[in-house]
C-alpha cells in the first residue's frame, strides 16, 4: 500500500461505550437523510450497519447498475462513499459523534456491478479527538479484500458543529426541534 496514513504509537485507551450497539445488533442511523445509510434518503445507498465484535462494523452493499463508473464496474466515488459511511460508524462504538477529516482508498480489483460487496470497518486507535479506522471491502472473505480504505475521524460537538447548517437539511424542522432541546 502506498500512502501517508500513519497511526500514531502513543494511542489513548478505548472502551466500548455502554450504550453502543452490541455485537450483531443493527446500529442506529445517525441521520435518516444520510446519503450513505439514511432510510429516507431518496437516492442514497441505504446501507444497513451492524456492530461487530470489539470495535468493528459490518455492512453489505448491492452494487447496483446505476453505480457504474467504468464499463460494467463500480464507480470509485461510490465505493469511497460507502467506506466513509461504514468507517464513520466506528466512532459511535466508542461514544462520540465524529466527522471525516481524511479518507483514502486503495482500489485493488475491479468490482463488477450486480455483485454484493461486504464491508468491515475497524478501529485502529484513538489519539485525543482523532479516531483512526480501516475499512475492507470483500466478497465474504475479509482476508481477500478488493479494496481497502483508511480514514481519520475527529470527534465533534454535533449540536455546535451542525448549528449553522440545519436550515439546509431535508429534515430541518425536525433537527431544529431536536437541537433546541436543552
Ligand atoms: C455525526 C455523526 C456522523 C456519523 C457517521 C458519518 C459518516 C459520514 C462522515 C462524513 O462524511 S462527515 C462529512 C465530511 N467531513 C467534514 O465535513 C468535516 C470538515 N472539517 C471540520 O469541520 C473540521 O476540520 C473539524 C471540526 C473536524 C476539526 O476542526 P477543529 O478546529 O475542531 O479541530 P482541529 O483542526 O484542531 O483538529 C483536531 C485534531 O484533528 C487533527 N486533524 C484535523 N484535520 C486533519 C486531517 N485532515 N488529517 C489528519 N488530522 C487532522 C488535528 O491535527 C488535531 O489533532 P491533535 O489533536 O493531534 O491536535
Amino acid at each position: 500500500m502506498k500512502s501517508s496514513f500513519v497511526v500514531p504509537t502513543d494511542l489513548d485507551p478505548v472502551q466500548r461505550h455502554p450504550k453502543a450497539a452490541k455485537a450483531g445488533e443493527r446500529m442506529r442511523m445517525h441521520n435518516p437523510m444520510c446519503f450513505g445509510c439514511g432510510e429516507e434518503s431518496p437516492n442514497g445507498l441505504r446501507l444497513e450497519m451492524f456492530a461487530g465484535e470489539e470495535f468493528t462494523v459490518d455492512a453489505a452493499m448491492r452494487v447496483q447498475t446505476q453505480f457504474e463508473g467504468g464499463p460494467g464496474v463500480i464507480h470509485g466515488g461510490v465505493l469511497s462513499t460507502a467506506f466513509d459511511d461504514v468507517m464513520g460508524m466506528v466512532p459511535l462504538l466508542v461514544g462520540p459523534s465524529a466527522v471525516t477529516v481524511h479518507l483514502e482508498v486503495d482500489y485493488i480489483k475491479p468490482i463488477p456491478v450486480e455483485t454484493t460487496l461486504q464491508f468491515r470497518a475497524s478501529l485502529l486507535g484513538r489519539q485525543r479527538r482523532k479516531i483512526y479506522t480501516e475499512g475492507i471491502a470483500h466478497y465474504g472473505d475479509p482476508t481477500q479484500p478488493v479494496a481497502v480504505a483508511h480514514g481519520i475521524f475527529v470527534t465533534i460537538n454535533a449540536r455546535e458543529h451542525f448549528a449553522d447548517h440545519l436550515e439546509n437539511s431535508q429534515l430541518s424542522d425536525e433537527y431544529k426541534r431536536r437541537l433546541s432541546r436543552p
